[in-house]
């Protein structure tokens, strides 16, 4: 029997998530129509002019925020790898962040910074904010998205170590709940030759300077 919200061109996806088509016309308009309904719940009136294509733009705002499903972090890091025999710390620093909390899809923001030794290979170097997007263009918590980002590094490019720091604040502790307005949340994670505590200082004291 065919559930009529089924969402069409559903397929097994990559990384264990389902694949859709996020540009087809039906998947927008079912999705379109729940958040009509949305607006109506919440006490608006969906029919004032305003919000006459709000639906739709929703429904387009939300299949582009979550886009991050279809996309393969490791297939984008194999694009661009190179041998090159720069042995010393790469550091790509305040990489903007953009990703929503699993728990109220309300948005947390704030920079990535991403280092790793390279160990005979080199990526290139936007391919490391690319998969930043990959993992943050989805439903996260931030201590996931940090973990993820580490782990396809270390998988993918072998180096001899890597290192994570992540800072965000969270709209869903600022807006509503707690209501903290500048809290700022830090997570880390790393990897061989940055869990020694001589490596990591050196890492996090780069990413703490400023260019003058
Ligand atoms: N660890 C972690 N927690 C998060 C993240 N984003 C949101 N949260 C938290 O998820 C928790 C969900 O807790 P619940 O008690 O189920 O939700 P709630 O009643 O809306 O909680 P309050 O936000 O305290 O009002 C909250 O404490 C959020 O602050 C994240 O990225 N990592
Ligand atoms: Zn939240």
């Amino acid at each position: 029997m065919k559930n009529e919200d089924e969402i069409p061109d559903r397929d097994e996806g990559i990384n264990g998530y389902q694949k859709i088509d996020r540009y087809n016309p039906e998947l927008i308009s079912n999705l379109s129509a729940h958040y009509h309904d949305v607006l109506k719940q919440i006490g608006e009136n969906p029919e004032r002019e305003g919000l006459l294509k709000t639906p739709e733009r929703i429904a387009k705002a939300m299949l582009y925020l979550t886009h991050g499903y279809e996309l393969d972090a490791k297939e984008i890091l194999n694009s661009a790898m190179f041998k090159e025999e720069y042995s010393q710390m790469v550091i790509v620093k305040d990489i903007e962040v953009y990703s929503m909390c699993e728990h109220h899809m309300l948005p947390f923001f704030g920079k990535a910074h991403i280092a790793y030794i390279p160990n005979g290979y080199v990526v290139g170097l936007s391919k490391i904010p690319r998969i930043v997007d990959v993992f943050a263009r989805r439903l996260q918590v931030q201590e996931r998205l940090t973990n993820e980002i580490r782990d396809c590094i270390q998988e993918t490019l072998q180096p001899i170590g890597v290192g994570v720091v992540i800072e965000c604040r969270h709209l869903c502790m600022s807006m509503r709940g707690v209501q903290k307005q500048n809290s700022v949340t830090t997570t880390s994670a790393f990897t061989g030759e940055f869990l020694k505590e001589k490596t990591r200082t050196e890492f996090l004291n780069l990413i703490s300077s400023r260019l003058s």
